[in-house]
């Protein structure tokens, strides 16, 4: 397993309008998409297009969010998370935990927010960043 392209860091943020507004108005990175809902994943974003890739601006959604604990130490908000792709997702889940990384949650890879499945790597295991690994979605970099 070998991690692939840059897809997008993750910022956490109270409100992802403001923040939205701030990556237009401070650097002119005026492509954003509108705010989406994963309910799911307990989480409200906006993703902010640059040319080789996304910030993913992330809000909690609902008391279960995995972004509020992340806001109480870090109530302004912060980069969260970085997300790189990978050809086969099952595989690269797989040979992280032959390497002895610590997969979050059950281990399924689930839904991410790119409509393709995604796993997380404890920080712990990357010098204290939260990695994040999605299944390259198909056809998009041909
Ligand atoms: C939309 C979707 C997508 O792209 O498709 C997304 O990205 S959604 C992105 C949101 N979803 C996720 O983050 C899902 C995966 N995340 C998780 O499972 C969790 O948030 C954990 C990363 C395990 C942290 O949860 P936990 O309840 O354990 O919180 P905690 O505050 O006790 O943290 C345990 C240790 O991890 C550290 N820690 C917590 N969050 C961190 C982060 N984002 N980056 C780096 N370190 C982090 C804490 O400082 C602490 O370190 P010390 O032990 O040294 O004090
Ligand atoms: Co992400």
């Amino acid at each position: 397993m070998k991690i692939g392209r840059l897809n997008h860091v993750g910022v956490a943020t109270p409100d992802v309008e403001a923040a939205a507004r701030t990556y237009r108005e401070l650097y002119g990175a005026d492509e954003a998409s509108d705010p989406i809902e994963l309910p799911k994943l307990g989480v409200r974003v906006i993703f902010v297009r640059i040319p080789n890739m996304q910030i993913e601006l992330i809000e909690p959604l609902g008391a279960a969010s995995p972004i509020h604990k992340f806001l109480e130490k870090n109530p302004k908000g912060g980069q969260h998370h970085m997300c790189f792709e990978v050809p086969d997702i099952v595989a690269a889940r797989d040979a992280m935990r032959e390497r002895g990384a610590t997969i979050l949650g059950t281990g399924e890879p689930y839904t991410g927010a790119h409509g393709v499945p995604v796993i997380f790597v404890h920080p712990k295991n990357t010098g204290g960043v939260l990695v994040e690994l999605m299944q390259e979605p198909e056809g998009e970099h041909a």
